[in-house]
């Protein structure tokens, strides 16, 4: 059933020429809706019900909805398939999320030193070394995504692990591999999916190269645990293997296949989101260096006076600004908070969803207004931190801030529960650079132009950067 908005887009028929048309001309659609029919939502056919665009005035409609009504879950299992992929367990029992919520971020101050010395390392092994030459960086993304793997590994699951050549292989290629068993399991009808999913999708042999790595190392610190006790309590491991350990439910949840499940579901929502975000930026810095002055005194000021600290990444406005104009301008995704209506629901304005349809903000047209973003189309890197310097508030315009006005995170219950992480992995990542290298495009080129499948914006995989050591 429709919802009581307009259509856009030249077809009304669902199946699997629309799907195709929205994955390969997503961003146009979106564009083509707003300019029709400004901030009032419409809906176009998505492959088995209607998709609603919603613009900012639904934000707070969006935040506030809960999962019995619009859900999380639901849209995520319809579009991804984790219930056929990862299980039914991961897709509906998600406690580990609160773990990174809460546990996790409030433990960043101590994981800063490990995660920062970790990046550094990762950075030796995948940048230049010291030298007046200037060194070609080939495959870009490949080479940042290493690097995200390894800085976020360092916390999911420690030393040696986070630097294990095929661990940080598999890490990187699961998302990659369950996406693509995700897609393939959406497209069949609901009785065949079991099957598609165990002999078709390449799901389960991902799942299963975990194993071998995290299960010994649950199993070895349950056996010292029991015969250290009060030792053990008092010197455990810092890190997320830990934190699920200490916090799985009683029962199946803490069998350690179920416990390596939610290793890799935290991997999934981490690696690829976090990679594709600094690789934006990361281009971003190669075609503008004039930013870069401004950038390095950011940094220095703070590492003076706090040294490489947590305290100090919070202090580099600039950094902080020059990430979130990047994902403002072009961002991974220009759509999000999808939710998938499990009854029917009416909007603050009237607007009628049906159950069985769809749900998302329309953030590229947001993150594009003229009158929330002056010059929309301008990549401006000190946008926000200029309104910091004006006495405006610094949490109102900083990174991490989820808000109508700043979508890359979501909102509302299910708002990213990595996010403070993120930053912090991110912003690291930036300072270092920034500190530490000279980097452009070969022969003044330009930003490379984006891929877009579907909703997703995907920094050009195959870009080349020149990248320099700095002199000490
Ligand atoms: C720049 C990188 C990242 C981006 C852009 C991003 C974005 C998002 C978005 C859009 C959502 C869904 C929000 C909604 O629909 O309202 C989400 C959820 C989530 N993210 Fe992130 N994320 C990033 C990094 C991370 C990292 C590093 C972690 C883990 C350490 C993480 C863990 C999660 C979890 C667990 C959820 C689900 C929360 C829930 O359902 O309660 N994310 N993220």
């Amino acid at each position: 059933r429709k919802a009581n908005v307009p259509v856009v887009g030249s077809s009304a028929f669902f199946g699997y020429k629309t799907a195709f048309k929205m994955l390969t001309s997503y961003k146009q659609t979106l564009v083509e809706g707003h300019a029709k029919y400004g901030k009032s939502p419409f809906q176009v056919p998505g492959m088995r019900a209607w998709v609603v665009y919603v613009g900012r005035a639904l934000f707070e409609d969006l935040r506030k909805s809960r999962d019995d009504t619009l859900s999380f879950q639901e849209e995520i299992n319809d579009s991804v398939s984790i219930e056929w992929t990862m299980g039914k367990s991961v897709a509906y029992n998600t406690w580990h999320n609160v773990i990174v919520r809460k546990q996790m971020t409030q433990q960043l101050g101590i994981a800063f030193p490990l995660v920062y010395d970790e990046l550094c390392h990762a950075f030796d092994d995948g940048f230049p070394g010291p030298g007046d030459e200037w060194t070609e960086l080939h495959h870009v993304h490949d080479v940042i995504q290493q690097i995200v793997c390894r800085g976020a590994n360092r916390l999911f699951v420690g030393l040696p692990l986070c630097r294990h050549p095929e661990y940080t292989r598999i890490s990187r290629a699961f998302t990659g591999s369950v996406a693509k068993a995700g897609f393939l399991i959406a497209a069949f009808p609901k009785f065949l999916k079991p099957f598609v999913a165990k002999y078709f999708s390449g799901a389960p042999a991902a799942i299963a190269g975990f194993e071998p790595f995290i299960i010994p190392i649950i199993e070895e610190r349950r056996r010292r645990a029991a015969e250290m006790g009060d030792e053990w309590q008092a010197n455990k491991p810092f890190d997320l293997i830990q934190w699920l350990m200490d916090t799985a439910p009683e029962g199946e949840q803490q069998n350690p296949s179920e416990l390596t499940l939610r290793i890799i579901g935290i991997n999934f929502a981490a690696v690829h989101t976090s990679s594709m975000t600094f690789t934006h930026a990361f281009y971003w810095l190669a075609a503008r260096p004039e930013c870069v002055p401004a950038l390095r005194e950011d940094v220095a000021a703070a590492v003076t006076e706090h040294g490489w600290t947590k305290a100090g990444l919070n202090q580099m406005y600039k950094i902080d600004s020059f990430l979130k104009e990047s994902m403002r301008h072009t961002g991974i995704a220009t759509a999000i908070m999808g939710r998938k209506a499990v009854k029917n629901v009416t909007f603050s304005d009237g607007t009628q969803i049906p159950a069985g349809a769809h749900v998302a903000i329309n953030l590229w047209s947001i993150h594009h207004d003229p009158e929330i973003y002056p010059n929309p189309d301008e990549f401006d890197p000190f946008r926000f931190s200029r309104k910091v310097e004006q006495g405006e508030g610094a949490v109102k315009h900083a990174f991490t801030t989820a808000s109508s006005d700043f979508l890359l995170w979501g909102g509302g219950a299910h708002v990213c529960a990595g996010r403070n992480f993120a930053s912090m992995l991110l912003k690291s990542m930036l300072a270092h650079i920034v500190t530490y290298y000279d980097v452009q495009f070969p022969n003044g080129a330009q930003r490379p132009p984006n891929l877009e499948f579907g909703s997703n914006v995907i920094p050009n995989p195959k870009a080349t950067i020149l990248v320099r050591r700095r002199q000490a």
